[in-house]
């Protein structure tokens, strides 16, 4: 799937540029896909893709059957002795349709079902090597899910059941998708950080000191200034005209709740794929040193399959 983010990494579907000045082009687009000021344009437009998605699912209430193995007993797909919930069912359905087109073979996306991608139905893209190989390696969409199923869903929703079911899992699916993107577009701001402070960043790496790689890559002003747009543009966004009349302004989800969501766990979880990413990003070979290859194995796989092709 192209990518259309603002620091989209490159890509092409022609061979090697041969003359100087497709070279130099290339060598451009590189530089502004690893800006830091273009990465946090695309970090700044997925806040509403983020915000967006939370209004939408708050409409309903936490609807808990949809994330009970079972609850929901899916014809035909539970009798196969699945434990899926209904909300995992649909985000890996919905991974069979996107990964068949490619999404999952861009470098800025990551399935929640790395090991089950199906095979491509359209030819490959190749895309320029903006990240290190370590790349594949890192995917944490378990702990996204849990943060979202634990921490974010019972500050959004209301207790209770109202048998929207299928529409509750939809927007999951949207909100769990712009997060995970989000998050792990921490490896195109490590990279940057990486290029721009490459000695700094070496030392720390080859002695595997995960706590001042976190705290070379903070940025706490920066920090304070997402939580301050995020908590105005959800107060923006999730205004609702058709209450008040009272003098009282209500919101679809509170504003210091999104800001707290950022705070306590969108930046943290975006630090964490940072740090997992630089702790690798001195590895020479695709796939690094670890043995945590599940995401790694499938990402890698799709990608050869589809040069393959
Ligand atoms: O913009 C950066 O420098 C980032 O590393 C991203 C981010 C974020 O998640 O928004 C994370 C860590 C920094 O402390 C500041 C912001």
């Amino acid at each position: 799937m192209p990518v259309v983010a603002t620091a989209a990494p490159v890509h092409s579907s022609s061979p090697p540029a041969a003359s100087d000045a497709a070279a130099a082009e290339a060598e451009a687009d590189l530089s502004s896909a690893l800006s830091l000021a273009n990465i946090r344009q695309t970090l700044i437009r997925l806040e509403d893709t983020i915000i967006f998605s939370l209004i939408e699912r708050a409409q309903f209430a936490r609807n808990e059957p949809v994330y009970e193995a079972g609850a929901i007993p899916v014809p035909g797909f539970h009798a196969t002795g699945s434990r899926y919930s209904l909300l995992e069912y649909l985000l890996r359905e919905i991974e069979q349709v996107h990964g068949r087109i490619r999404r999952y073979t861009s470098p800025d996306e990551y399935a929640f079902f790395p090991e089950d991608l199906p095979a491509l139905v359209l030819p490959p893209i190749t895309y320029e090597q903006v990240l290190a190989p370590c790349s594949t390696v890192v995917n944490i969409n378990t702990a996204i899910l849990d943060m979202y199923l634990q921490d974010l869903l019972p500050e959004i929703s209301v207790p209770g059941d109202d048998h929207n079911y299928g529409s509750s899992a939809m927007n999951d699916v949207t909100a769990l998708q712009a997060l995970s993107k989000r998050i792990h577009y921490g490896m195109f701001v490590a990279e940057a950080k990486f290029r721009k402070q490459t000695e700094q960043y070496s030392e720390l790496i080859r002695r595997q000191d995960s706590a001042a790689i976190l705290d070379l890559l903070t940025d706490r002003a920066v920090e304070l200034k997402v939580i301050e747009r995020v908590r105005l543009k959800a107060a923006t966004f999730g205004v609702d005209l058709s209450s008040g009349g009272d003098g009282c302004t209500s919101y679809r989800v509170q504003p210091e709740v999104v800001a707290q969501l950022y705070e306590k766990w969108i930046m943290p979880l975006t630090k964490e794929v940072e740090v997992q990413y630089l702790l690798r990003r001195l590895d020479a070979e695709s796939g690094g040193s670890s043995s945590d290859g599940a995401a790694a194995a499938s990402k890698a796989q799709q990608r050869q399959h589809s040069a393959a092709a």
